[in-house]
């Protein structure tokens, strides 16, 4: 049986969708269940419904054989130990470093103050433009950030643009694109070739 790790939220419900039209099925499984454990009909798949950052723990300890989260999260935390193997293409978004609509004169400050829930990201980004920061880690509503004066900007993920408009703020500058990755723990990938193989045909997106 191939042990696959989701990060749940959007990530879990657009594969789950894919498994159940590719064939597999999960009766115990609903989007609004609070189950983290499933197991499909025939046996051949059991799936657990992990954090983002997770994802990759389960998949390096062999918790689980794989596992799919966006790539955000991988290079945030570091992707060692185990392979990537697929882009699936979905959960795309890009990153920004995002200010107060009109204000984007503020990144021209001496320091500047950043809040983000990607702090490893946001300070490779500024050191590559030599320019220090004052870091804020956040762990969510990370846009409230500016408009409380408690950053400057912020640097998180823009996917329809939506949050920043809706609370008067805009990105300055877009720096990567993201989207939704497959890994692999090192020995599963010898050990279960076929299992992973029949998995990927059903979740690649064409
Ligand atoms: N608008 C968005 N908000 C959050 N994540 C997004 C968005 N668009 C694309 N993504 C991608 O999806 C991943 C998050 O999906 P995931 O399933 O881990 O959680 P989620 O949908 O944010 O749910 P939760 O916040 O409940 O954990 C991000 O790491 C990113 O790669
Ligand atoms: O461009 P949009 O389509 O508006 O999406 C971007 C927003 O979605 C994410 O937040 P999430 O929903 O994960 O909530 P959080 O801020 O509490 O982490 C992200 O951190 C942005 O706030």
């Amino acid at each position: 049986m191939l042990h696959i790790a989701l990060a749940k939220g959007r990530i879990a419900r657009k594969v789950m969708k894919s498994l159940s039209d590719g064939g597999y099925q999960f009766p115990d499984y609903s989007d609004d269940s609070r189950k983290l454990i499933f197991t499909d009909k025939e046996g051949r798949i059991r799936v657990t419904l992990v954090k983002s950052p997770d994802v990759a723990v389960y998949v390096r300890r062999g918790a689980a054989d794989a596992g799919i989260v966006g790539k955000d999260v991988l290079m945030e935390d570091g992707e060692e130990d185990v392979y990537e193997i697929l882009d699936l293409g979905i959960g795309k978004c890009r990153m920004a470093v995002s200010g107060i609509k009109g204000k984007r004169d503020v990144m021209n400050k001496r320091i500047l103050t950043v809040a983000s829930k990607y702090p490893s990201i946001a300070r490779k980004y500024f050191a590559g433009r030599f320019q220090p920061i004052d870091i804020i880690k956040l762990n969510g509503s990370v846009e409230l950030a500016p408009l409380v004066g408690l950053s400057d900007v912020i640097v998180d993920i823009v996917e329809t643009g939506t949050t920043l408009r809706e609370n008067g703020l805009e990105a300055y500058d877009y720096f990567m694109d993201f989207s939704a990755r497959l890994i692999c723990n090192k020995v599963s990938f010898k050990m279960k070739q076929d299992e992973l193989n029949q998995f990927i045909q059903v979740v690649k997106k064409d």
